[in-house]
């Protein structure tokens, strides 16, 4: 069975319990998945299993039909890239060098050129060629977030988990970072699973939602029905109404009951 699949996930923090018997069918090959919920709700915790910074309590993560908390460290790390929320936005590194490191790290292969051709091909599909020589620490938030977005995407993995990657960017820059992630996703493949509170950007480049209130998983499916079923408004407690815009877009339109 190809793709990402959870099944029945329980995960605690102490004694607290955070996921509570979440499973989500295969997610497939060259697809992009929205991750919602209110905050709190478990995005970053069911991120951070799949990626194996999180032990679950019960529970199993499938990658190809293969338990992947099974896998050696060096497979998992080639299979699976994680862009966290925070990064390490403090690194005395140039832009150019984090995403060296990055590449080296997720395993690129090839001599120093072809491994900084690599890094400089994605700093220019990211935008911030421009920046290449600067310090990480000397950039504003939404440029160290592109540098974040660039160290995830140089050496892409056949899942790719990406928490708020567009919280800091302004609209242009979320417009192109998600468009950049579901054009590198469809072409070579990879499983995309990007958590986000924006639900129209949600609605405009993910193939599929799945949505999370207190640990469990209370919808999932294709943009349109998620966000057409109460169920969704009810979770972020809010009145929404899907519309779709004039350039055919859907446009997810929210406010206080
Ligand atoms: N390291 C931790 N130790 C204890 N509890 C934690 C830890 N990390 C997260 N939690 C708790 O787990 C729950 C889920 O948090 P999580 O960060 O997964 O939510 P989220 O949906 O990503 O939230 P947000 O949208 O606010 O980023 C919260 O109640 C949070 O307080």
């Amino acid at each position: 069975m190809t793709g990402l699949a959870i099944e029945g996930l329980h995960v605690a923090y102490g004694r607290r319990t955070v996921l509570r018997n979440v499973s989500v069918p295969p997610l497939r090959p060259g697809t992009v998945t929205a991750l919602l919920g209110p905050n709190a709700s478990g995005k970053s915790t069911l991120l951070r299993s799949i990626a194996g910074l999180k032990r679950q309590a019960t529970g199993r993560i499938l990658f190809d039909g293969r338990p992947i908390e099974e896998m050696r460290l060096a497979e998992r790390t080639r299979s699976v890239r994680y862009v966290p929320q925070v990064y390490a936005a403090a690194a005395r590194l140039t832009v150019f060098d984090a995403v060296l490191v990055a590449a080296r790290t997720a395993g690129a292969s090839g001599g120093s050129a072809a491994v900084a051709a690599r890094v400089e091909a994605i700093l220019t599909r990211t935008r911030i060629d421009h920046l290449a020589h600067r310090m990480i620490c000397d950039l504003s938030g939404g440029q160290q977030q592109l540098v974040a977005l660039a160290q995830g995407l140089v050496q892409p993995a056949p899942v790719l988990l990406l928490d708020e990657p567009t919280s800091a960017l302004d609209l242009r820059h979320q417009l192109e970072a998600l468009a950049l992630l579901r054009a590198i996703t469809a072409a070579d493949g990879h499983i995309a699973v990007v958590a986000l509170h924006d639900l129209s950007l949600a609605a405009r480049h993910a193939d599929r939602v799945v949505l999370m209130d207190q640990g469990a998983v209370v919808a999932d499916g294709p943009p349109a029905e998620v966000f057409a079923d109460p169920v969704c408004g009810r979770t972020y407690g809010v009145e929404l109404v899907a519309e779709t815009s004039r350039r055919g877009s859907l446009m997810i339109d929210a406010a206080l009951p």
